[in-house]
């Protein structure tokens, strides 16, 4: 029975009787999924009164066929059935199985009830789809997609008005309908809690088809807390070989807010705060323990990774661009693929994330994209991801360094130009980048280095959309994405007049601002990237002690630095080695990140566990006192974390340049 409030049973025969009759409004009162069940059952033709003769049965062959299909949900549903049978016997019931269509594969029940279940026809063979025997739980739940009760006169047709019947759906891997759990028994016999158990027992067949269906692929396994994983609230989700969900339980779904359609279309680190790669790493690293993760909105998740058996943890990936096409699925649509160039740069920093999210937004659309920051944080990166990402991805990227190119070449580089222009240019002309750049994406770097005249030229391109080549000849239309990037303060620069006002509002359709790498909250995860990237080889790490040292320098080169000292870094170590320390750096590196960490001699195991200033003699003021805690807290933190001061911040509710700070106090 749906309703809080059950209607009582008279009100409920007058209203289906009304219904007939063309009387819809009697319906007022029942429950919502209930009438739209009745109205379902009256348009396939059924009458209440209908005694259901005609309903499909099938033959024994059939049958046969039919649970030969069926024999992976029968097999894995029936040691649980029979498990619930146990809870409800001796209590005028049954428990029933049917399949997608509503054919009835598997009957357990009490002697005595059976054989009125059978007068209704509720036995193997039978077909209980809301077509073929108006409103009853097994059809109305394949209907509603629910799990759903029905009681008494809510069954459509009065022959089974005595029925109250209890059912669940149960879903594959992939969230497509498998069958229907249910159980039925007399109305007097109801229980308020058989809803309950049979939801709770068909999540136990969905798990145990899950773990087998998808045997062969990595699965994680999550719950908001450790101890909740392998307990049937778990969710449980497969992943392709490069991340990507393709398969996911109900209670997966939920706690990652995902629909059954974003199964096969949706990578892992777009409802995870860590990328796939560095995941494999983690797990490899603690395979007994649970790992912490984050999803999406900050909140932490515990995650427990079990991999096919044969498959090495943590091997290489070739990463593709989609998922493979799933098999009874059909391939991703094209937004998500569209979308994975940036989602491949997202190593879980919440600033550079954002700045992704809203350049998503834009990607396609006729509206150009200025991205700021500091030099090396990765804005070329970015600017041939977002080209990537947009539809315009299968045309040309031209990208133009206007720092780099002597003034007077820029226009002709830019604008080509016609024969004989100038002294030295080429006989037949040339077009000029903007031109090559056509259908696709313009990315114009260092754009506030562009001379005022040209300025000036490259506005009346944008905004005539059409570009005339040096030397005079005609004017040829052209269509590109703009992207422009600097890491000049550009506002500030067409204040003062040293960058044209009204090309900075035309280039600045968005303006993103990437942040630098000292304040980027995912420094782990982004090292197991371009570990990985510059490697190839899965299992390399940063002893945790030098991360740590590595995640406090403040990195003036950005990422172009980091990834540099890295790649050294890894020329050095021997090839058995897999942890990178402090004799792979290079000495000046060395030296830098000693000095940088002077302040905080907290390097020792003792003094990073015993609290500083819990110092002996004089009493410390209540200033100093809290300070000692905090340093304390903040070291354990860290070690606690391995090194890993974005997630020793998370932990303690600070921002990573927070922790920095307190670091050095
Ligand atoms: N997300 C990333 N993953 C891996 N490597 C990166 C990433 N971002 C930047 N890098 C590294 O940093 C280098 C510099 O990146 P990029 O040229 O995009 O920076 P930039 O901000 O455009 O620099 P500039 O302002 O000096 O032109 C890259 O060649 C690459 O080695």
């Amino acid at each position: 029975m749906a309703n809080l409030h059950p209607v009582p049973a008279p009100l409920l025969r007058e209203a289906r009787l009304r219904l007939l009759s063309g009387d819809d409004l009697s319906l007022g009162r029942v429950d919502e999924r209930v009438a739209r069940s009745w109205r379902r059952s009256l348009a396939a033709g059924l009458a209440p009164s209908h005694n259901s003769r005609h309903a499909e049965h099938l033959s024994g062959g059939e049958l046969r066929q039919a649970l030969a299909c069926n024999r992976d949900l029968i097999n894995h549903s029936q040691p649980v059935m029979e498990y619930l049978f146990e809870q409800v016997r001796h209590s005028h019931s049954m428990v029933v199985l049917a399949d997608r269509h509503g054919t009835l594969m598997h009957t357990l029940g009490d002697a005595d009830f059976l054989g009125k279940a059978e007068r209704v026809a509720l036995q193997a063979g039978a077909n209980w789809h809301e077509a073929q025997r108006g409103t009853n739980a097994i059809g109305t739940a394949l209907a509603e997609s629910c799990g759903i009760e029905i009681h008494g006169p809510e069954h459509y047709l009065e022959r089974n008005d005595f029925l109250t019947c209890a059912a669940s759906p149960i879903a594959s891997a992939t969230g497509e309908l498998l069958g229907i759990l249910d159980i039925s028994g007399d109305q007097r016999s109801h229980h308020p809690h058989t809803l309950g158990l049979v939801n709770t027992a068909a999540r136990m067949i969905e798990n145990r088809l899950f773990t087998t269906s998808c045997q062969q692929q990595t699965r994680l396994h999550l719950h908001p807390q450790a101890h909740g994983i392998g307990t049937l609230a778990e969710g449980i989700v497969a992943l392709s070989e490069d991340g990507w969900i393709m398969g996911a339980n109900r209670q997966a779904l939920k706690l990652l807010g995902l629909q059954r359609e974003d199964i096969g279309a949706t990578p892992l680190a777009r409802v995870l705060d860590t990328r796939f790669e560095a995941l494999l790493l983690r797990a490899h690293q603690q395979p007994q323990q649970p790992l912490c993760l984050h999803r999406r909105d900050g909140s932490p998740i515990h995650a427990q990774l079990y991999n096919p058996p044969g498959r090495s943890p943590a091997r290489p990936l070739t990463l593709r661009a989609h998922p493979a096409p799933h098999e009874g699925r059909s391939a991703p649509s094209t937004p998500s693929e569209v979308q994975d160039a940036l989602q491949q740069l997202d190593t879980g920093d919440h600033a550079w994330r954002a700045a992704a999210d809203k350049a998503r937004r834009v990607a396609g659309k006729p509206i150009p994209v200025l991205l700021l920051g500091e030099s090396g944080v990765g804005k070329e990166l970015f600017a041939r991801a977002l080209h990537d990402s947009s539809p315009r991805r299968h045309r040309p990227f031209v990208a133009i360094n206007c720092a780099a190119l002597p003034e007077q070449l820029i226009e002709a580089e830019l604008f080509g130009y016609s024969a004989g222009a100038f002294t030295g240019a080429r006989k037949e002309g040339r077009p000029g980048r903007l031109r090559e750049a056509d259908g696709g994406t313009l990315f114009l770097d260092e754009i506030g280095d562009m001379p005022l005249a040209l300025q000036t030229r490259l506005l009346r391109v944008l905004q005539e959309r059409q570009v005339s080549p040096l030397g005079g000849g005609e004017a040829v239309a052209v269509d590109f994405a703009l992207v422009c990037a600097t890491h000049q303060p550009l506002r500030e620069a067409a204040e003062a007049g040293r960058f044209r006002a009204d090309l900075y509002y035309r280039l600045n359709g968005l303006s993103l601002q990437l942040p630098p790498l000292r304040a980027r909250s995912d420094f782990a995860a982004l090292t197991d990237k371009l570990l990985l990237e510059l490697s190839g080889e899965p299992r390399l790490h940063l002893a945790p002690e030098l991360q740590a040292r590595l995640a406090a320098y403040d990195w003036p080169g950005n990422l172009r630095q980091y990834a540099s000292v890295l790649r050294t870094a890894i020329a050095m170590l021997d090839p058995d080695e897999h942890c990178i320390d402090w004799p792979h750096l290079g000495d000046d590196l060395r030296e830098l990140l000693q000095r940088a960490a002077a302040p905080w001699a907290g390097g020792s195991d003792s003094a990073a566990t015993t609290p500083p200033a819990a110092a002996v003699g004089t009493p410390p003021s209540g200033e100093q006192k809290l300070a000692d805690i905090s340093r304390a807290a903040i070291q354990q933190a860290i070690q606690q974390h391995q090194g890993n001061l974005s997630a020793a911040a998370r932990q303690l509710g600070i921002s990573r340049q927070t922790l920095y700070r307190r670091m050095g106090a």
